[in-house]
């Protein structure tokens, strides 16, 4: 009989598969499945939308991002920069560009951002290569008419890092209007002794800094104008489920302008599959956040 310890670890090493949450296949099936979705999406919006792929913004091999430009004369021209997800092991912006379809069609830039995952990439490095990205892409875009933040997963925790910057050390101070933060993780203390940080080898100090929960005053001072849409499925996890709740009841008792979205139908994946579709919920409250609806 296993002794309860490691009865504890399996439970929460369960908790945190997405994978072994989603009603509609197995988990090996939903992964490959997923990829397959976002790799084809991908390739849809390369071939349909006008691009700058593998746009570099700092110096590292994986400092690179994708740009899907919109056919618009219209001056008022959102920007929205997507975050990957994938347990900050796995992905990258080739299978990112999914969702540039329907925002492109109503005149939104969107922007596949890479970082540079684990092994090769530890969690400090990512953190600061998506904040160097913002600031790039503002420089680069200064015309823009709005700068969106969508984060998926590992991506959403990123995104909630960029709002919780302090922009003292950077050459800008990005005003983020809005940010979709989907099926995030915020606190990373309970994956530390998962299969999730074998790849990762997160310290619980790296852990502590890293995790958005921590940083709510922080966020407070640097995104107070910002719209937060916390999203999750209806299919993630119970300990996701719990991750995203206690996100938003921190920071809407910061007096934060945020919304949580418990997105009927879904799991952890197609969640933010879904936003090829531009009649899917979640595409729409994007658009209507960015003032195309
Ligand atoms: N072991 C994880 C794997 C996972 O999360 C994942 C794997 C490949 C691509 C994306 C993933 N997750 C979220 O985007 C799971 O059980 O789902």
């Amino acid at each position: 009989m296993k002794h309860s310890a490691e009865m504890e670890k399996d439970e929460l090493e369960r908790q945190y598969s997405p994978s072994r949450w989603s009603p509609r296949m197995s988990a090996d099936d939903v992964i490959k499945a997923h990829v397959k979705a976002l790799k084809e999406g991908t390739e849809q919006a390369r071939s349909l939308a006008q691009t700058l792929l593998s746009v570099p913004y700092g110096e590292g091999e994986g400092e690179k991002l994708d740009v899907y430009i919109p056919r618009t004369n219209s001056l008022d021209l959102p920007l929205v920069i997507y975050i990957h997800g994938g347990y900050w092991q796995f992905l990258g912006k080739e299978e990112s560009g999914f969702m540039a379809v329907p925002l492109i069609d109503k005149g939104v830039v969107v922007v596949a951002v890479g970082y540079d995952i684990a092994p090769k990439g530890n969690m400090d490095l990512m953190v600061s290569q998506v904040r160097k990205s913002v600031v790039s892409v503002i420089e680069q875009y200064s015309h823009i008419s709005g700068l969106y933040l969508c984060g998926h997963s590992a991506g959403a925790h990123l995104a909630a890092m960029v709002l919780s910057t302090d922009w003292s050390q950077y050459s800008i101070t990005p005003q983020i209007k809005g940010a979709f933060l989907v099926s995030g993780i915020y606190d990373l203390l309970p994956i530390l002794s998962t299969y999730v940080n074998e790849p990762l080898k997160m310290t619980q100090e790296v852990a502590v800094r890293n995790s958005p929960s921590q940083l709510v005053p922080q966020l407070k001072l640097s995104s107070s104008d910002c719209h937060i849409v916390v999203a999750v499925a209806e299919n993630d996890s119970p300990e996701f489920r719990k991750q995203s709740e206690e996100y938003y009841k921190t920071l809407e008792a910061s007096g934060l302008n945020v919304t949580m979205e418990d997105v009927a139908n879904t799991d952890h994946f197609s969640i933010i599959e879904q936003l090829v579709d531009g009649e899917y919920h979640l595409t729409k409250l994007l658009l209507k956040m960015m003032g195309k609806s």
